[in-house]
């Protein structure tokens, strides 16, 4: 679509939700595989819905901390274009998935201060790309997924070592301000364009895109 902000909607559930997330503009979707989270999906379905996303949008599937059986099978039965690391996965595990799977890396790093930045570099170093997110807050039962934001400005105008999205606490009602703010390019959204928790929104996630989109121009 030729969009200057590429827009991932996260937690997809319902198989509506791939044309609905292409129509809005979307440029990766993700699949949620952690039994706490309410997008949690087993392999079965996830399998049936990536099959309906057409070439061209990055299917990515989220795990925390998944051994390799749990891998095995995710990437045996589902087809997938990324994979996201969302637990707290050290760099040489990062590495190890990327090399056994050969599919792209996506490392998530939790912020809540300036003493979370250095984890960037450090992951920067083995990721193929970086998704920066709210750290949960204390006796959260998941590690994302919370509608929680960090403060952006610990992160405006730093130089990144590999492409990277900005996370946490995104909705159409700040997604423009996060994309000026942060500089940022590519965006991860999920409760933020939601009617409850893991029921995705059509018109939630047209605007949201819309949103970050008018934040580029
Ligand atoms: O969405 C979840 O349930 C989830 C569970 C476990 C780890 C990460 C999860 N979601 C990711 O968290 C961020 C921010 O989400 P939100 O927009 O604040 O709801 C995003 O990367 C999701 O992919």
């Amino acid at each position: 679509m030729g969009n200057d902000i590429k827009v991932k909607i996260c937690g997809l559930t319902d198989p509506a939700d791939i044309p609905a997330a292409i129509l809005a503009g979307a440029s990766y979707v993700g699949f949620v595989f952690f039994p706490k989270s309410p997008r949690h999906l087993v392999l079965e379905d996830a399998a049936f819905m990536a099959t309906a996303v057409p070439v061209g949008i990055m299917k990515v599937a989220l795990t925390v901390d998944a051994d390799d059986a749990m891998l095995d099978a995710l990437t045996q039965q589902v087809p997938l274009d990324m994979l996201q690391l969302h637990g707290s996965e050290t760099p040489e595990r990062v590495a190890e998935v990327k090399s056994r799977y050969g599919l792209p890396v996506m490392k998530a790093v939790g912020i809540s201060d300036a003493d979370d930045l250095p984890q960037l570099e450090t992951y920067g170093r083995v990721a193929d790309q970086l998704l920066v997110d709210a750290k949960p807050p204390k006796g959260a039962d998941r590690p994302g997924g919370n509608a929680l934001a960090f403060d952006w400005n610990l992160i405006a105008g730093r130089r990144w070592p590999v492409p990277w999205m900005l996370a946490g606490g995104l909705t159409p009602d700040n997604a423009a301000q996060a994309v000026r703010l942060t500089g940022a390019r590519q965006l991860d959204v999920s409760s933020g364009v939601e009617s409850a928790e893991g029921v995705k929104d059509g018109a939630l996630m047209r605007a949201f895109v819309e949103a970050a989109q008018s934040g580029a121009r």
